[in-house]
């Protein structure tokens, strides 16, 4: 069965979470991907073939709108590339979405290698 993932990532992230997405992109094509805005944009750039998605920017409310569908059960896993450098204006926005993650217990990723180990543990497989 398809699985709906969340792809979002800080700016500075967004060219890793692009060619992990690109390096993946075959085995991420049946399956559904939800972004927030701008990360959904740079994905589309490099990867105009799948469908994606968008909620709001982060800071607008797309980390909360990502987080309010994991606890209704809408995502079955999580590739969030934060900035481990930069503070971001929406801090709290990120730590829930992060607690939501761990809250439901969804495959979650917060680097490219742990994303790579997510694959490589057959959790793309299934669709
Ligand atoms: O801020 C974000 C995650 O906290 C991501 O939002 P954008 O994809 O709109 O940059």
């Amino acid at each position: 069965m398809p699985l709906t993932l969340a792809l979002v990532a800080h700016d500075r992230m967004k060219p890793a979470l692009a060619e992990w997405v690109a390096r993946h992109a075959a085995q991420l094509a049946p399956h559904a991907l939800v972004c927030t805005a701008t990360t959904g944009g740079v994905i589309r750039r490099h990867a105009p073939d799948l469908p994606i998605r968008l909620v709001k920017s982060g800071p607008l409310g797309g980390d909360q709108q990502i987080g309010g569908m994991i606890a209704e059960g809408e995502i079955h896993a999580l590739i969030f590339f934060p900035d481990p450098l930069a503070p971001q204006a929406h801090d709290v926005d990120v730590k829930a979405l992060l607690r939501i993650a761990l809250v439901y217990d969804i495959p979650a990723a917060f680097s490219p290698a742990t994303a790579d180990l997510l694959v490589a543990g057959g959790l793309l497989a299934r669709g």
